[in-house]
């Protein structure tokens, strides 16, 4: 069985007052790890502290993007080694915003996600189709594609330890979510092209996460789908109280 990973994308949201005080609050209330992984992606300025704050708690701090580049002239950016060394575990790779406004593609997707490896950070590589792309019956096309160039060149154990978000983007921040069926449909759409990629035994093993507008009254649901082996949350992540009860759902899924 998959152990459920409940990250939750902060974005540009929190000053770094209000972000030690949530972590502050919430380390204490993370249910029992051996059930759930409890992740916070922090904007990365705050990522120093939060790191030092939750040492010796369940709960673990990740980055929302970084470079490819160990290090480099990239005014204003952020580098593997970099946020490795400052204990971070995990990090987004490809969100759909960072794909829209930032122009990362799928070649982009792929550097970031062996330099995450190569620095012993675990990606949470993100993939979703447009409205327009669901809408004209492209969806599987779509996500097997972002899956094929996202994964490309990485070893079993690598795609077996990496987790893969599934966010539709009409469906972020839009109070929308798919329906748990058809969540679970692109999310065993997607362990099958990494079966077809890889093997069966590691396509039993990746986790992929649902995202886009989870909260406490649909993580249930969500969470007793087959495919879907936990969330990556926006919106619902940013109160202790509403991403305690994620957790909590996630510890009994
Ligand atoms: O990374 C998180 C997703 O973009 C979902 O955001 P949301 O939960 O606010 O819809």
């Amino acid at each position: 069985m998959r152990k459920p990973i409940i990250a939750g994308n902060w974005k540009m949201y929190k000053t770094a007052t209000e972000a030690n005080e949530f972590v502050e609050k919430a380390k204490g209330l993370v249910p029992n790890t051996d059930n759930v992984d409890a992740v916070i992606c922090a904007p990365a300025l705050f990522l120093n502290q939060l790191v030092t704050s939750a040492q010796s708690s369940p709960l673990q701090i990740g980055a929302q993007t970084m470079h490819e580049e160990n290090e480099g002239a990239f005014t204003g950016e952020i580098s593997p080694v970099q946020l490795a060394d400052l204990g971070v575990k995990y990090v987004i790779i490809g969100h759909s915003e960072r794909r829209q406004y930032f122009n990362e593609t799928d070649a982009s997707v792929n550097k970031k996600v062996h330099a995450a490896f190569a620095n012993g950070l675990t990606p949470i590589m993100c993939v979703g189709e447009t409205l327009e792309e669901r809408e004209s019956g492209s969806t599987g096309q779509i996500v097997e594609t972002q899956v094929e160039q996202g994964l490309s060149g990485l070893s079993d154990q690598q795609v077996a330890d990496l987790v893969i978000a599934y966010e539709p983007i009409w469906a972020i921040g839009t109070g929308k979510t798919a329906t748990a069926e058809d969540a679970n449909e692109v999310c065993g759409t997607i362990r099958k092209k990494v079966a077809a990629l890889y093997s069966q035994e590691t396509a039993d093993k990746v986790r992929i996460q649902y995202g886009g507008s989870v909260k406490p009254a649909n993580i249930e649901e969500l969470l007793g789908m087959e495919h879907i082996d936990g969330a990556l949350v926006g919106g619902a992540s940013l109160e202790v109280e509403s991403f305690v009860k994620l957790l909590e759902a996630g510890s009994n899924a």
